[in-house]
Formats: structure tokens, sequence, C-alpha cells
């Protein structure tokens, strides 16, 4: 265990966010009840986590879905690794849907039975790093005040998440152990409805078309982030006192990071990107025209 800083903390080589971390828990993390019918949606962080949330939310919840029910969708898919006292895991009913950015190796020995449902959401890492630096001077996960320092310490791990690198591949290489389904930021955002069918199908839920419609229109980034249980203002605002609006649901574009990198930077990145993901079978969208 390793007490960095206020914000960031090392437990078992992985950075947690220390405000509303309870390490007693963490200790008991491999041994936590798994039910067969449990998802998680697997991130790492500003990969679209709050997204898939409200993701769920719209799939599972009709009272969410028709606008009658006002639950923060993060109380009906809360994080696994921190826990609150609205959060009683083990009285939860089934399905429990869970998000967490926990690395493979730290995730409960249960998941590996592959019954239980992991949805793991990946982003292209430029994108990934821009998101994460336009938080971090909201949030300190830590602080930087250049994306050229950002991008250092994005690069080394040494940020709430560690190093992205190790995530996905930790996740992809140990796939056969999980029922697990690599869905892609990007793909949402090229098609949205054929994702989401997508995801259904992986849920074993069936929607109505017009189900489907509300689904698709309430999950969009323009009417999300009017949705107060879904675009976290609140959340910041009462839990972690960052009065400003909108943080989370910033820009939600894909290619957001070419209005940020030099033209060094994004060499320097790329020479790093493909040293580490030679040979990594899943493919990345970092603009919006690509095919
Ligand atoms: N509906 C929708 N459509 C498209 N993009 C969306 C949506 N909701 C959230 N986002 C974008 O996801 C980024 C935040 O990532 P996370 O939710 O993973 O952040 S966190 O890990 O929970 O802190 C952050 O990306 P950036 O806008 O690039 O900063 C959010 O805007």
């Amino acid at each position: 265990m390793e007490d960095i800083d206020s914000f960031l903390f090392k437990f078992k080589g992985y950075y947690f966010c220390r405000p509303g971390l309870d390490i007693g828990f963490l200790e008991t993390l491999n041994d936590f009840e798994i039910r067969e019918d449990d998802v998680f949606i697997v991130t790492y962080p500003k990969s679209g986590t709050i997204w898939f949330q409200q993701i769920l939310n719209l799939i599972y919840f009709d009272e969410h879905r028709k606008n009658t029910g006002n639950l923060e969708t993060v109380l009906r898919v809360p994080y696994f690794e921190y826990p609150n006292e609205n959060t009683d895991f083990v009285k939860r009913p089934s399905p429990r849907l869970f998000t967490t950015h926990l690395p493979y190796y730290l995730v409960p020995s249960g998941l590996k039975n592959k019954k239980a449902k992991i949805i793991y959401v990946y982003r292209n890492p430029k994108d990934v790093m821009c998101s994460y630096f336009h938080f971090s001077k909201k949030m300190p996960l830590p602080a930087t005040s250049t994306i050229e320092e950002f991008m250092k310490l994005f690069l080394e791990g040494k940020v709430l998440g560690s190093l992205w690198f190790d995530h996905i591949k930790g996740w992809h290489e140990h796939k056969s152990l999980f029922n697990i389904e690599f869905m892609m930021y990007e793909e949402f955002k090229k098609d949205l409805r054929g994702s989401m069918l997508k995801v259904c199908k992986f849920l074993g839920k069936e929607l109505s078309d017009e189900d489907m419609d509300v689904v698709v229109s309430q999950a969009m980034f323009e009417n999300m982030k009017l949705d107060p249980r879904a675009n976290y203002d609140n959340i910041l605002k009462d839990q972690f006192g960052i009065q400003e609006k909108g943080h989370f649901l910033r820009k939600g574009t894909v290619g957001d990071w070419k209005n940020y990198m030099t033209v060094e930077q994004n060499e320097r990145f790329d020479k790093i990107f493909q040293k580490n993901m030679k040979d990594f079978p899943l493919k990345f969208i970092w603009d919006m025209n690509e095919e």
C-alpha cells in the first residue's frame, strides 16, 4: 500500500481514488460473492463509464426510460470498489449492476465462473488522455497544469486507474477466464442504435422498437448532458465540492486529442503506443472519419 497524495492511493499495484476508499473492503474483493446474473461495466477512467451507467439504467429500468423515476444512474449501477451507505451490495435485488475501473486481477474470483456478464468499454487512449487531462484540472487525479505534464504521468501510469496499456491488455489477455464482451466507445458514437442492439443481445434483453428509440435518444450526449439523473453535476457538487457544471459530459467526441496534442507529442505517444500494443488484436478509432 502506498499513500501517494490526498487523491491517489496505491493498493496491490493499482492507483485508487483516495476519497471514498474503504481499504477494509478492498482486502475482501477477491471473496465477494458474485451472483450468476450480476452485470459489470469495466472501464479505464474517461472511456465512457457514466455513459454506460446511463445505458444500463435505460435498458433495465422502465421508470428511468419513462422518466418517472428520479434515481441517479450511479445509485442503480454503483461503483463496485467504492461502496457507500447507499449501496449495500449484499442486500441489492438481482440482477445487480455494477461499474468498476478495477484491473482484471483485482475483481472477485467468482467472476471467473463465466456466468456473470462483463462489458469492457474501451476508447482510443489519446482521447482518454485529453478527457482525463481536462477532468484532472477539476479533480486532481493527479493535478497538472499542462497536457505535457499530464501525458508524462498518464504514460507512466501515475494516475487513477494506473497504466492504460496494462488495464486493457490485462483484461483482454485474460478474457477467456470471464464472460466478457469488449465494446468500443467510438462504435457507439458512430452507430448508437446498432451498438445498443449488441449490448441488449449480450445481456439477453429484448426491447420494443419504441423503447429502443427512447433508449437511443436518452443515451445521446446532448440529451444525457441535460439529464440530472445521469450527468453527474450533482455528484461532483455534493460529493467532491466541485461547483462548475458539466464536467463529466465535456465534449463527448472522437478525435478531440488533435486540438490539444502537438505534432511532437503525438509522435511520441504513437511510438509508445506501438511498442506497448504490438500484436494487440482490437482496433482503435482515432478520428470520426476513419472507417
Ligand atoms: N452520452 C455520451 N456520449 C458520448 N460521450 C459521453 C457520453 N457521456 C459521457 N461521455 C464522455 O465520456 C467521458 C467521461 O468518461 P467516464 O464517464 O469514463 O469518466 S469517469 O471515468 O467516470 O471519470 C467524457 O469525455 P470528454 O467529453 O472527451 O471529456 C464524457 O463527455
